[in-house]
């Protein structure tokens, strides 16, 4: 932990939004209830503990009335602490749930917010996997979080209440060594601090190395977790090319890398929990071996030794706190890195949507048309990819791009939809104006059939008959007794059918500007050309723009624009209107 200070100015960055939050009256109240409990706690500890010097008495004494009433006493106070126990747990868990809601719900708006997980993708992998820092991670930072603040807290005020006990204590129990009485002040403090000290420092020395084993072994999971969603996800294409084979090897030569990563963890965890074993258990010992001179020598009655022993042990647990959440403290460090990185993430997106340096999309009060102007797309490594200059994509005209494949076309579709920031100049869109992409792979989200139609309106948008009718016409009419049942669509449907379906969705939404990226490119021709058709006759007034490579697509587009080399990158090259032939 030799970053600690740094990773504590995380902490408190990632954390004091929530308790300053819409929700900060819930946060700071429950969190004041379970610092209030953990005091309380440690008040009930220091009762138990001069309960003992009473009690123990009370049994050297043979004296049954003091014995009864300490039993009692004992009983009340034990059945308070039970009562704050539990509360105490109830509320710590109330707020983690809060806390967690809050800051999922903070992180989800974040990396949906205008594309801003699109962007964190174009940027690399800086904040990789966005699912687990908004799952696991947040749930165990603010578990972790809480739970050593208060362990912290607890040593803490568990060190100050027991240290003027134990110091007290020294002193009606002076050191005795070989029949010599020394009156060393505090001496039993002392000694818990060099106790404590010495465990610290061995159990760092024996498990600093668990801290980068621990965090590979959760990269190596989290990698075979990885490899075993690719092999789910493309489970076509692998039995198709009987590739089982080929997976299992590299599944388990992954695994392999977990088995070995954890053989380490095992063998560092031995040598640790042997020390810490030794440790714990010597500390029964340890203050009773401190004072035993001292009773036998008849200095102190048989509660002054059970009172010290429990006392010491308070201490010397307290001093001892880092030995207990050691690997904690490891594994909370690494969760904060990797929130502190996400978060980092969806700044660096959020700058590159604001910085003056890339392509603006503004809102015009024009005619109605699509202007590029001195537009320049780039790759987001700088390289120069397609001057788009001029274009100007005219209201309820047709046009369709063609040009060889990596020439920049869905890239310019990505530029006009605001998520491609990278490059220069402008594009300005009628203010006000709906549009719609779809791409050759449609996005339909798991649920109801009606759900994936209407997305990304709310489900209930259009009525069953508008649904109905708008499969029909696509030439899926056997999907409407189906709307409300649930399906993975993406994998259950063809990509035809796909394509299909995500014409259906603009002919529902029937948005002013519709651009279609190959979307009807696994149709066969005569169907690709009736669904043109439609799209003509029921979206007259629809602006159409086209990416495809089938020359059977220019007679239902009145323009042709091309994409051609020239140079290091592709310009356009505005073709004569094609002749229409429907
Ligand atoms: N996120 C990205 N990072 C780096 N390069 C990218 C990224 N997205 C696209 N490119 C590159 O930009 C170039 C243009 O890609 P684009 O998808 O626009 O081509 P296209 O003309 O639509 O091709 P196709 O006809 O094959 O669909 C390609 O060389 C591609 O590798």
């Amino acid at each position: 932990m030799n970053n600690l200070r740094p990773t504590l100015a995380t902490v408190w960055r990632i954390s004091a939004p929530y308790f300053r939050s819409e929700d900060k009256w819930a946060g700071r109240g429950l969190l004041a209830a379970v610092i209030a409990i953990e005091l309380a706690i440690v008040g009930i500890n220091v009762l138990i503990t001069q309960w003992n010097a009473r009690f123990y008495n009370a049994l050297q004494d043979r004296n049954w009335d003091t014995f009864v009433s300490e039993i009692i006493y004992f009983s009340v106070v034990v059945s308070i602490f039970i009562v704050l126990a539990v509360y105490q747990l109830y509320l710590n868990q109330w707020l983690q749930i809060r806390w967690r809601q809050w800051m999922t719900a903070r992180y989800l708006g974040d990396w949906l917010h205008q594309a801003n997980h699109y962007r964190m993708q174009l940027q690399g992998d800086a904040a990789d996997n966005p699912d687990q820092r908004m799952t696991d991670d947040v749930k165990l930072f603010v578990d972790r979080t809480l739970n050593i603040s208060l362990g912290l807290l607890n040593s803490i005020v568990t060190l100050a209440s027991f240290v003027v006990m134990l110091w007290g204590l020294s002193n009606a129990a002076p050191l005795h060594l070989f029949g010599q009485e020394y009156a060393i002040p505090g001496y039993l403090v002392w000694c818990a601090l060099i106790y404590s000290v010495l465990g610290t420092v061995l159990t760092h020395l024996i498990g600093w190395p668990l801290v980068g084993i621990d965090f590979r072994q959760q990269q190596v999971e989290a990698d075979f977790r990885f490899n075993l969603v690719r092999v789910r996800e493309n489970s076509e294409q692998i039995a198709l090319l009987h590739g089982e084979q080929a997976e299992r090897e590299r599944l388990l030569v992954r695994f392999g890398r977990v088995v070995e990563n954890w053989l380490a963890i095992m063998n560092r965890t031995k040598k640790i929990t042997a020390f810490t074993a030794s440790y714990n258990q010597a500390s029964v010992v340890f203050p009773y071996i401190l004072v035993a001179p001292a009773y036998f020598a008849e200095k102190i009655q048989l509660g002054g030794m059970m009172q010290t022993a429990s006392a010491f042990s308070n201490v010397q647990s307290a001093l001892s706190f880092f030995i207990t959440i050691y690997r904690q403290l490891a594994e909370w460090q690494a969760v904060v890195n990797r929130l502190d990185g996400f978060e980092a993430g969806i700044a660096a997106a959020r700058e590159l949507a604001q910085q003056s340096d890339r392509i603006h999309v503004v809102a015009s009060q024009g005619d109605g048309a699509i202007d590029l102007k001195e537009l320049a797309l780039r790759l987001p490594n700088g390289t120069p990819l397609v001057n788009a200059s001029g274009l100007s994509l005219r209201k309820g005209e047709r046009t369709l791009v063609t040009g060889p494949s990596g020439s920049g076309k869905s890239t310019l579709f990505r530029a006009i939809a605001g998520i491609w920031p990278f490059g220069t100049g402008s594009i300005s869109i009628p203010a006000g104006a709906t549009m719609m992409m779809l791409p050759q792979r449609p996005y339909f989200p798991t649920g109801s059939l009606r759900g994936a139609i209407e997305y990304p309106a709310k489900e209930g948008t259009f009525t069953d008959g508008q649904i109905g009718g708008a499969l029909e016409q696509a030439g899926l009419p056997r999907l409407a007794s189906q709307l409300d049942e649930h399906g993975h669509w993406n994998r259950t449907l063809s990509l035809g059918e796909q394509q299909r379906l995500g014409l259906t969705r603009a002919l529902l939404h029937t948005p002013q500007y519709l651009f279609l990226d190959e979307a009807t490119a696994s149709l066969d021709e005569p169907s690709e050309a009736a669904l043109y058709q439609l799209l003509e006759k029921k979206l007259p007034a629809t602006t159409i723009v086209s990416i495809g490579h089938r020359s059977t697509l220019d007679a239902f587009h009145q323009r042709n624009v091309s994409l051609v080399r020239d140079g290091e990158r592709f310009a356009l090259r505005d073709e004569k209107p094609t002749a229409r032939t429907t």
